[in-house]
């Protein structure tokens, strides 16, 4: 069983392209489902441990064929949905940026592109929540998959695994806020109810990204969260493709 779920409104059927936007409750977490309409070629991006059957049961609904699984960065509140999804559907690629130290099929790095049909997403290396964040632009469909990077009105913490809000001001500013202002933000989670922005939007209203980089550096270490509830279980998990400790314990007992 998997927990509980919703998938929002935010679904688009284009003429060449299918786009879901599907919502994972317990961490607030945002996976993408994106596809070739004519090859049915697809990609999902940022899978969740307990959602991977439901995103395989649309996959599978759809007639889709998923190629890559993607993670924007190691995950720290959350188990990847990579390892589930490769048991489900082994033909799966999973993909992590090379800088995140993490395992994975495919180790992306800044200016890589990743095909599925005709169309390809750009991987642009975002660090500053991690060292490893990467940022996957659509730009044939004018829309930017930013993990916890940019985040609506908001962006992610840079209190743990390589954290720099000095790296995460410049990231956003020289490889998210360059790109037109019409192109849609879709963030790697959401806690107050927002799908989707555009980069003209934050830009303009992102109460963090508008300021100062010394202003933004005092806000961003006087945040004060506290850790997410899953950290221990997950970035061990995320180190090696979403494989949970219990399984490994099995493999080797
Ligand atoms: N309470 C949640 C964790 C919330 C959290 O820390 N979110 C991260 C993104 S997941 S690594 C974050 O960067 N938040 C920024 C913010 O301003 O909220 C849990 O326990 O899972
Ligand atoms: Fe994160």
């Amino acid at each position: 069983m998997y927990a509980s779920y919703k998938q929002t409104e935010m679904a688009k059927a284009g003429e060449d392209y299918i786009f879901k936007q599907l919502f994972e409750k317990e961490t607030s977490t945002y996976t993408y489902l994106l596809a070739d309409k004519k090859t049915k070629e697809a990609v999902l991006i940022d899978p969740v441990h307990e959602t991977a059957e439901r995103d395989v049961k649309v996959v599978k609904e759809l007639g889709l064929s998923l190629k890559y699984a993607l993670n924007t960065h190691m995950h720290a509140d959350h188990i990847t949905g990579t390892g589930e999804l490769k048991k489900l559907v082994p033909s799966v690629k999973s993909v992590i940026s090379e800088a995140s130290g993490a395992r994975a099929d495919v180790k992306v790095k800044d200016g890589d592109t990743l095909q599925f049909g005709k169309f390809k997403l750009d991987c642009r290396l975002t660090p500053g929540h991690t060292a490893g964040c990467m940022t996957y632009v659509w730009h044939q469909k004018g829309m930017v998959f930013t993990g916890d990077a940019l985040l609506i009105r908001a962006c992610g913490r840079t209190d743990f695994q390589q954290g720099s809000s000095e790296s995460l001001y410049e990231s956003v500013h020289k490889k998210i806020f360059t790109l037109p202002d019409e192109t849609l933000v879709f963030p790697g989670h959401d806690y107050k109810g927002f799908t989707v922005s555009t980069v003209g939007e934050e830009k303009k209203h992102n109460p963090r990204l508008t300021k100062t980089l010394p202003e933004f550096k005092t806000l961003m270490k006087n945040l004060n969260l506290p850790y997410p509830k899953k950290i221990d279980a997950s970035l061990p998990a995320n180190m090696v493709d979403g494989l949970c400790n219990l399984e490994l314990n099995e493999k080797t007992v």
